[in-house]
């Protein structure tokens, strides 16, 4: 069938993609990436100032997702607390995808190798990273799943799951149309998508167990990241 964006449809998908693109990490954070020394404590510093800034883009760019702050307050945060890691690996994903300048993805690559981290959470991770860059999402398709994720209506505490349902499905739609028409040979490209939020909801999993692995180790979190992960 003949499949057109109205639109609204159009607005929305602009509006979300304007506020993905407008919050991104501070060339100063991303410089330190390549310039400091390597240590697996030095390591650990820096993805966790990373991850700390990411949750901040990661709220602001919520805030712009249209009738998100129409739900009940409580319900956002347990959204936000509820996706953050699921958005995070997204967003790391699509940079590691990218073929950065000066070698930044190596970069990296190599940093989250060496900060202390099992084993066991690497292959799922690259994996993941594999799989994300497989897709080729143009940015509309990456900022629409972002916003997918975050409005997953099965979180823990979310009371109003209708209302968060109904935000997901609006995006769900626009999602299924770009991707018919970014991806006209590839019927199946839109259920692939939707694949890697199944694949992204294991890797959760191996991230508490990674925190607990961590903070056995006495390692530090920032006060922004216990609060959103409750630890500490
Ligand atoms: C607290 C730290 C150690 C941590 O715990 N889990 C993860 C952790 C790990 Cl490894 C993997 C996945 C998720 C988490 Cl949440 C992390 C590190 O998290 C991140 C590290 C880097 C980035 C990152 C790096 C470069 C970037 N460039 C841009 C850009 O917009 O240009 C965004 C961006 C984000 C995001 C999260």
């Amino acid at each position: 069938e003949k499949v057109e964006i109205t639109k609204e449809q159009q607005a929305l998908v602009k509006s979300i993609v304007d506020a993905y693109n407008r919050h991104q990490i501070p060339q100063d954070v991303t410089k330190k990436l390549l310039q400091e020394q390597y240590s697996a404590e030095e390591n650990f510093l820096l993805l966790t100032e990373m991850a700390t800034n990411q949750v901040q883009v990661l709220v602001e760019f919520t805030k712009n997702i249209p009738g998100f702050l129409s739900l009940d307050r409580e319900d956002q945060i347990a959204l936000l607390k509820g996706s953050a890691v699921e958005a995070m690996f997204l967003r790391s994903a699509q940079v590691l995808s990218k073929r950065m300048p000066n070698g930044y993805t190596e970069v990296l690559k190599e940093r989250v190798r060496n900060s202390g981290m099992s084993e066991e959470f690497m292959t799922p991770m690259f994996n993941f990273y594999k799989s994300i860059d497989e897709l080729q999402m143009v940015q509309e398709e990456q900022a629409l799943l972002t916003a997918v994720t975050i409005l997953t209506p099965d979180r823990p505490y979310v009371k109003d799951y209708q209302a968060v349902e109904r935000l997901q499905e609006t995006m769900l739609i626009v999602l299924r149309k770009l991707c018919v028409l970014q991806h006209p040979q590839d019927p199946q490209y839109f259920a692939r998508l939707l694949g890697r939020l199944t694949e992204l909801r294991t890797l959760n999993h191996y991230h508490a167990e990674m925190l607990t692995s961590w903070r056995m180790n006495d390692q530090k979190f920032t006060p922004l990241l216990c609060e959103i992960w409750d630890v500490q």
